[in-house]
């Protein structure tokens, strides 16, 4: 295990994007140059000028307003466990990553949209297929335009890490072409007698990176010197943060950067874009990146196979149906978080 870890920084930076949109070339390697910092340093970051536009965000978040505020007898109509493809409703304490400490959240989980004919669908490639949408009037409209957006906004990182690497064009947008890369909408409920209850556990993201639109403060990351490091809340910026995925395809030069919602004080949503890699791409150093000498710190990984062995773990009717023996683990599976910074810094959390 490598022991790559990001600076002893004290604040997120903000990188403007703008020019990933335009075709002023010289800006454009600027900001993939300072996209490279920050993934390596730090592991997160604000990007603003993301293009998206305020009224998108806030017909996502008037959207998951009201599918929360539904009677939990009715949100269970869309419950995840009656789904085959890891679509739908998240009650509290379904998910259970570390199942000595609850995290007092529900969510709604969606992801990218394949027809029923779609091969991977019909080969019944693990979370392929259609989206669970509740009965709520443009809830499907407004909240898959913002999941349009949003991942339109990552093929433009990944095109910046790519020069920020001087890679190859699309030798890593090559490998986010449908990709199961996962929004969520996550309420934390303001629930003053929860006084224990932490919002989500610290840890790291197993995809390529995610781009996070909070509604509230909350968020904390970890710094090299193992000390927490608040997020302040930004209307005008997603927060990009780097995932297992990337750390590994850069041999660890870019850090999956361990963070945690700590207990919140009002009540909160967040909605966190996945962005993954294709179910069948192959994940391991990229030997071109590799410096003389340098060895691969990691291990190949199937990205898919990794990341629905990771969910088969933490949800709860996911291990039913593995001790039923509905489902197996895929071969090679590694056990729940032993993946990245975080796995490092475990007793620290
Ligand atoms: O809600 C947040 O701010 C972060 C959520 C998060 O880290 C996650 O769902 O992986
Ligand atoms: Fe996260």
């Amino acid at each position: 295990m490598t022991t790559r870890q990001p600076t002893a920084f004290e604040s997120i930076p903000a990188i403007d994007i703008a020019p990933l949109f335009g075709s002023d070339v010289q800006a454009q390697q600027a900001t993939a140059e300072a996209l490279g910092r920050a993934a390596r340093e730090v592991g997160f970051f604000y990007v603003i000028n993301h293009g998206i536009s305020e009224a998108r965000q806030q017909a996502l978040f008037d959207q998951t307003k009201r599918l929360f505020e539904l009677p939990l007898q009715r949100k269970m109509d869309y419950y995840i466990g009656k789904s085959d493809n890891h679509r739908g409703y998240v009650p509290a304490g379904e998910e259970a990553p570390d199942p000595s400490k609850a995290d007092a959240k529900e969510a709604f989980d969606l992801s990218f949209e394949l027809p029923d004919d779609h091969p991977e669908v019909r080969a019944g490639t693990p979370m392929m297929g259609a989206n669970v949408w509740p009965d709520i009037d443009g809830f499907a409209d407004d909240v898959y335009a913002y999941y349009q957006d949003v991942f339109a906004v990552g093929r433009a990182l990944m095109g910046g890490f790519e020069q920020a690497l001087g890679l190859e064009a699309n030798t890593l947008l090559g490998e986010v072409t449908e990709p199961p890369s996962q929004l969520r909408l996550i309420h934390y409920p303001y629930d003053p007698n929860a006084q224990d209850a932490q919002g989500i556990g610290a840890h790291t993201d197993y995809e390529c990176f995610t781009l996070l639109r909070p509604t509230a403060p909350g968020l904390e990351v970890m710094n090299g010197a193992g000390e927490w490091v608040d997020v302040p809340y930004r209307d005008d910026a997603l927060v990009v943060n780097i995932g297992d995925m990337l750390e590994i395809w850069t041999n660890g030069a870019f850090v999956a950067t361990s963070h945690r919602v700590r207990k919140v004080k009002e009540e909160r949503y967040s909605f966190p874009l996945f962005f993954a890699a294709d179910y069948h791409s192959q994940v391991a150093p990229l030997p071109q990146l590799l410096k003389d000498g340098e060895t691969p710190n990691y291990e190949p990984l199937s990205a898919g196979d990794h990341l629905w062995a990771q969910t088969i773990q933490t949800f709860n009717y996911l291990k039913k149906r593995l001790a039923d023996g509905e489902i197996e683990l895929p071969d090679g599976a590694r056990g729940a978080g032993t993946l990245g910074q975080h796995a490092r810094h475990k007793d620290e959390a």
